[in-house]
């Protein structure tokens, strides 16, 4: 079992050092105290433990509450949690007057209800340019932390977030590690976001220069008729090239199409990763340790 991270994280660090809060809108809310992480109910999923366990712990460990103002908050099935347990710090009389301070940044419409959903101050890039932590989701996460990302089709705006953060932080299941090298996981393709009168173009020179072996125009499917619209209005290539062997070199090559906006890889920008399994552990990989597990035993010394 983890221990909880509550009694371990930056969070409980920065507790003990101050004293008691007082503020007569704390009484505003409900409060609760923050649930421990090994008292959690099981959600009755495996894989929605995982991402629950993944998220709480990136959150315990690493949003400082007294010192980080504005927060980025990524998109997909995991980041779900992390707004979750920021929203549990809101309603706790502990932290309610820091975290009610809290600007969060969304990376897409997702992200922007999940702020509002959970309490928090919902706030905009322009206004916020400097994000003091990101907390996003990822589709496959290799040994140097780079990512594919934007099975979701979130891809620029997380882009836009995650670089904009001082720390930037994934969190997962670990179906996500890839087994070998990049590309070797999520397989249905790098998500490409190309402006739509230049797909086609975009999708040629994908396949005929870049050596893509297949470049599809992601499609709404049953739940809309022709392609997905992303957020920002454009369309997404889901384009295989197999393992990738150069990451960044291959971005940059994509990069330089004429009418592609941004790519769904993620070079070099993630400073840790959080992946969670069905019984609760949390598999958790840094920059400076990449290979590193750090399980139950060592967060218990
Ligand atoms: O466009 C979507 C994003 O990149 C998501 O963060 C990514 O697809 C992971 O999503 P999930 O947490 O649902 O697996």
């Amino acid at each position: 079992m983890i221990i909880p991270s509550i009694t371990k994280g930056l969070v409980f660090r920065s507790l003990t050092s101050i004293s008691a809060l007082s503020c007569s809108s704390k009484r505003l809310m409900a409060s609760i105290k923050i649930p421990k992480i090994s008292e959690l109910p099981s959600l009755g999923l495996p894989l929605e433990n995982a991402k629950r366990a993944a998220a709480y712990r990136a959150v315990d460990e690493n949003l400082d509450v007294y010192q980080h103002r504005v927060i980025g908050i990524g998109s997909g099935s995991t980041v779900i949690y992390v707004a979750e347990r920021i929203g549990q710090y809101l309603r706790d009389d502990e932290y309610r007057d820091y975290v009610s301070k809290f600007k969060c940044v969304a990376t897409g419409y997702q992200s922007k209800q999940l702020i509002m959903d959970n309490g928090l101050t919902y706030a905009i890039l322009e206004q916020h340019p400097h994000i003091d932590i990101a907390f996003d989701g990822a589709d496959e996460i290799d040994c140097n932390l780079d990512l594919i990302k934007g099975g979701g089709g979130c891809l620029f705006q997380e882009k836009l977030i995650s670089t904009s953060a001082k720390i930037f932080v994934v969190v997962a299941d670990t179906s996500k590690k890839s087994p070998r090298r990049l590309g070797s996981h999520w397989v249905q393709g790098v998500p490409i976001e190309v402006v739509p009168a230049a797909y086609n173009r975009v999708q040629d020179d994908l396949l005929n220069l870049l050596g893509a072996k297949t470049a599809t125009l992601r499609q709404g499917g049953k739940v809309k008729m022709g392609p997905v619209v992303t957020d920002n209005n454009n369309f997404i290539l889901d384009t295989h090239f197999g393992d990738i062997d150069d990451p960044k070199k291959l971005h940059d090559n994509i990069k330089a199409l004429v009418g592609v906006v941004e790519t769904g890889l993620f070079i070099g920008n993630a400073a840790k990763a959080y992946l969670g399994s069905p019984d609760g552990d949390v598999l958790i990989t840094s920059r400076e340790n990449p290979a590193e597990l750090q399980n139950e035993t060592i967060m218990e010394q």
